[in-house]
């Protein structure tokens, strides 16, 4: 690996010391005209900055959600592209959410961006498999080489997925489950011919911590479902858990879909920036969340 440590290791320790809470910053155009800023690149740059400030040095994963960028164009992704680097000079992760999916070679285009020298590096990507799951072999050959993680789009929280997500293949499964399926095996040494050798120190602890998952492939389950549909005791992983809030979900959904002992990182983004603009008044917001979540 180059460098750094694998991204399921430094999710563990990052979660070890600071809680599992994810936060995502979506600043959308609602939420800066709340916050009284305009919708434009300065509101877009002042809203990151107080998220940052709030949250960068407390909160284990900061989720930017990419598309609330891209609407600025190329001025709204330089305020990224520098909230992203703060925020992990300040000690948080950063997940990008941007949800690539693509064929294999446009792949390994999309995954640069997990690189070590990239102006905008983050630790790691959401991805949607639907274009079959070996198109994201790129992003998950990238992702070992870099130490960086992928959250792959399985079970999400919105209400119409499961009209595709719980889809039955030929052999039964859903294609929910044969993504987790897919993923559990990204998280094992031996998965891709050609690959280097793998070190077994860096792999010896996948069962051992965190619930048993610190795999640096994770799943995206929403925290709405009505129950868990997908059975991720292969997933050796992390669980993205959307939908908390805004959505409806709750603390107490989690532990009905996810029980104890499993690698979940819970993910905010509504509920926690509605407190702002004031910095204080969003680190209680999070600090809420958080000791919800630790209940
Ligand atoms: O990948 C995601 O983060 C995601 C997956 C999913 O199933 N549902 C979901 O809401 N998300 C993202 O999580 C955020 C949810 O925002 P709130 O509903 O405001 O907490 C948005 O940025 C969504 O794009």
């Amino acid at each position: 690996m180059n460098g750094q440590a694998r991204f399921g290791a430094r999710l563990a320790a990052a979660v070890a010391d600071r809680g599992p809470l994810c936060v995502g910053i979506d600043p959308h155009r609602e939420l800066l005209g709340a916050w009284g800023l305009t919708d434009d690149v300065d509101g877009l740059r002042r809203f990151t900055d107080a998220v940052v400030d709030a949250l960068a040095g407390t909160v284990a994963v900061l989720k930017p959600q990419s598309a609330f960028y891209e609407r600025h164009g190329s001025r709204g992704l330089l305020v990224l592209e520098d909230a992203v680097g703060r925020c992990r000079d300040a000690g948080a992760l950063v997940l990008l959410d941007a949800k690539r999916g693509d064929i294999g070679s446009t792949m390994s285009g999309y995954a640069e961006v997990l690189t070590h020298g990239h102006p905008m590096q983050v630790d790691a990507l959401t991805v949607s498999p639907y274009l079959g799951p070996d198109s994201l072999d790129p992003a998950v050959r990238t992702a070992r080489v870099h130490g960086a993680g992928l959250f792959v789009l399985a079970r999400t929280s919105n209400p119409d997925a499961a009209i595709f997500q719980s889809a039955r293949l030929a052999d039964g499964r859903t294609v929910a489950q044969a993504v987790v399926d897919q993923v559990g095996r990204w998280n094992t040494p031996d998965w891709l011919v050609g690959d280097p050798a793998p070190d077994p120190a860096s792999y010896a602890d996948l069962q051992g911590r965190w619930g048993g998952g610190t795999g640096s492939f994770g799943v995206v389950v929403g925290a709405t479902l009505s129950e868990l549909d997908v059975d991720l005791t292969g997933l050796r992983g992390p669980v993205l858990a959307p939908g908390l809030g805004a959505q409806g979900g709750t603390a107490a959904d989690l532990v009905r879909l996810f029980g104890p002992g499993r690698a979940v990182v819970p993910t905010v983004s509504r509920d926690v920036l509605a407190a702002g603009p004031d910095r204080a008044a969003l680190r209680a917001s999070a600090e809420r969340w958080a000791a919800d979540l630790a209940r």
